[in-house]
C-alpha cells in the first residue's frame, strides 16, 4: 500500500471503498477500449489481486464471460472481502491461459521479489499477446518504484493505475511494458508526489514571452562557442535554436580558421572571432547565457574555454564535449558551476562526470538527483525518458520523448533551446524542462524524415500554441 492509499483511508476513506473505485477504473477504461469477449483475470494474494476480483465482477456484471485465476487465496482484508463478492469459481494459475482478454491482476505496488514459479510461468505465457492485457497499476513483475523489472514481468496493451503516475509508468524499459497508461482517480486528494510529469503545466506561467516594451539586448544574449573549421555545424544548430526559441541576439564566437565557414551560413545570427580563452571570456562578458560543447572537440583547449566561460556572468549550457573533457577531474567542472548552469549529458557522458551513479541509482531520477546535488547545477540527462533534475532536488521526466530525436545535431538543437531560454532570464530547471519538452513536441509534429535542421523551425508552431493556451 503506498503512502497516498494509508492517508486516504486514515482520513475515512475505507480502503474496500478504494479498491471498489480502482476496480471501477479498470472497467471503465476496458469498456471504452474492447468489444464484448471471454477475460481471463490473473490474481494475486495482495489487493492488486483484489482489485482483479473487482474487475472480474464488475465485467461478468455487464455479461463477459469472466474466469477468475488465482495464485493463493487472498491475503489482505480487503482482498479477501472481494474475494468473497466473487460469486464464480476460482481455478489454479496453472495451464494454458484462454482466447481474448487477461487482465493482470498478480502483483502490484507490493511486489517484493523477482516473479518465480507459478506466477513467473503464467507471465512468461503472455509473451507475445501484449495487446489483450490490460495491468491494474503496474505490469506484474515490474516495481512501481522504478522502471526496471525484477526478473520476469508483463508486457502491457494498456495498464491503469491510480491517483498518478509512478516512476515505473515514466521511466524505460518499464514505460514500454505498460503500453497505454490510464490514471484513475480513485479520491485520494492531493498529496505530496516527488515525480513530475514534464509539459506545459510545470513551466508555461513562468515562459520568458516579449513584453511590448521588449527589445533585443533585453530579449536575452546568447553566445555559443563554435568547433573548428571543419566542425562548424553543431554550434549553427544550436544557435539557431537559441534564436528560435526567444533570444534576442545570439552570438557564434569562432576561432579565426572557422570564421569563414561560419559566416558563410549566418544570416540573423552574428559572429565574432576569439583567439584565446582570455579573448573569449572578454566576449563572452555581457552574454546572459553560454553555450559550450556541440563539436567543440575533446581537448584542453574546450576544457580551458570552458573554465574561462566560467569566469563570467553568463549562465552555462554546457554539452557534449565541454562535458567528456573533464572525465579525469569531473571537480573541476563541479566547482566552477552554480544553480544557473545547466549539463546536458546522454548516459555515456553522465557515466564520465558521475562514474558509477546511473549503475548505484534505483532509476534515473534518483540519479540524475544525486548528479545535480553533486555538480550544484541542473542536469538533463537524456534518454527516451529525459530526466532532468536540480541539485534543490526538483526533478521532471519528459514523458514525450519522440524516436524522431534519434539524428545528428538534435541535441545541438536541443542545448540551444535551452541556452536561448536561460539567456531570457528563465530559471534553469524551467528552461531545461521547457527546451526538452519543445524539442521533442517538434520532432513529433515533423515526424519521419526530421533531420536536426527542421527543428528550430518547428519550434515556432509549438510556441504558437504556448502563447495561445498561457
Ligand atoms: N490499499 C488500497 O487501499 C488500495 C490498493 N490498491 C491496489 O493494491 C495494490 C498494492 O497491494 P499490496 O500492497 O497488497 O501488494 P500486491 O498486491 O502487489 O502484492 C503483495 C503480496 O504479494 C506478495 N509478494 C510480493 N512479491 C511477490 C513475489 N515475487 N512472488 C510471490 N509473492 C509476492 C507479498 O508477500 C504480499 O502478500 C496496488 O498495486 C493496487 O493495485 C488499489 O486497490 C487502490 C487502493
Ligand atoms: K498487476
Amino acid at each position: 500500500m503506498t503512502a497516498a492509499d494509508r492517508a486516504a483511508i486514515a482520513a475515512g476513506t475505507p480502503g474496500e471503498m478504494l479498491m471498489e473505485r480502482a476496480g471501477q477504473g479498470v472497467v471503465e477504461a476496458i469498456l471504452a477500449r474492447f468489444e464484448v469477449q471471454p477475460v481471463t483475470v490473473l490474481c494475486g494474494p495482495g489487493n492488486n489481486g483484489g482489485d482483479g476480483y473487482v474487475v472480474a465482477r464488475l465485467l461478468s456484471e455487464r455479461g463477459w464471460p469472466v474466469e477468475v485465476r488465482a495464485l493463493a487465496e487472498p491475503a489482505t482484508d480487503d482482498a479477501r472481502t472481494m474475494r468473497g463478492r466473487w460469486s464464480g469459481p476460482v481455478k489454479p494459475l496453472s495451464g494454458p491461459v484462454g482466447e481474448g482478454l487477461v487482465v493482470d491482476a498478480l502483483f502490484g505496488a507490493g511486489l517484493a521479489r523477482p516473479l518465480d514459479g507459478l506466477a513467473a510461468a503464467a507471465v512468461t505465457a503472455l509473451t507475445n499477446r501484449a495487446e489483450q492485457v490490460i495491468a491494474v497499476d503496474i505490469p506484474s513483475g515490474l516495481p512501481g518504484d522504478t522502471g526496471a523489472p525484477l526478473g520476469v514481468a508483463v508486457c502491457a496493451g494498456l495498464t491503469v493505475t491510480f491517483h498518478a503516475r509512478k516512476p515505473a509508468h515514466v521511466l524505460e524499459p518499464g514505460r514500454s511494458l505498460c503500453g497505454e497508461i490510464v490514471v484513475v482517480d480513485i479520491g485520494l486528494g492531493e498529496t505530496p508526489t516527488r515525480l513530475v510529469e514534464n509539459g506545459p503545466e510545470a513551466w508555461a506561467a513562468r515562459f520568458p514571452w516579449p513584453e511590448t516594451h521588449s527589445h533585443k539586448h533585453a530579449r536575452g544574449r546568447l553566445i555559443v562557442v563554435s568547433g573548428d573549421a571543419w566542425s562548424t555545424g553543431a554550434a549553427r544548430l544550436a544557435s539557431r535554436g537559441g534564436l528560435r526559441i526567444g533570444a534576442g541576439l545570439v552570438t557564434i564566437l569562432s576561432t579565426e580558421e572557422a570564421l569563414a565557414s561560419n559566416a558563410a551560413h549566418l544570416e540573423a545570427v552574428m559572429l565574432k572571432p576569439f583567439a584565446t580563452e582570455l579573448e573569449l571570456e572578454q566576449a563572452a562578458d555581457h552574454a546572459d547565457a553560454a553555450i559550450i560543447g556541440p563539436a567543440a572537440g575533446v581537448s584542453e583547449t574546450t576544457l580551458l574555454n570552458v573554465l574561462a566561460l566560467a569566469r563570467t556572468g553568463a549562465a552555462l549550457v554546457i554539452d557534449a564535449d565541454a562535458i567528456t573533457v573533464f572525465r579525469d577531474d569531473p571537480e573541476e567542472l563541479f566547482s566552477v558551476l552554480d544553480r544557473d548552469d545547466v549539463l546536458t549529458p546522454h548516459p555515456g557522458e553522465f557515466e564520465r562526470l558521475f562514474p558509477g551513479v546511473l549503475k548505484a541509482a534505483p532509476e534515473r531520477i534518483t540519479a540524475a538527483r544525486r548528479a545535480a546535488e553533486r555538480a550544484g547545477s541542473v542536469v538533463l540527462l537524456k534518454g527516451p525518458d529525459t530526466v532532468i533534475a536540480a541539485p534543490d532536488g526538483r526533478a521532471a521526466v519528459n514523458l514525450n520523448g519522440s524516436p524522431w530525436l534519434a539524428t545528428a545535431g538534435s541535441g545541438d538543437v536541443l542545448a540551444g533551446f535551452i541556452g536561448g531560454l536561460v539567456s531570457q532570464g528563465m530559471d534553469s530547471f524551467d528552461a531545461a524542462c521547457a527546451g526538452a519538452w519543445i524539442h521533442a513536441e517538434a520532432a513529433a509534429l515533423h515526424g519521419p524524415g526530421l533531420i536536426s535542421e527542421d527543428l528550430p523551425g518547428l519550434a515556432p508552431r509549438i510556441l504558437r500554441r504556448l502563447y495561445a493556451e498561457r
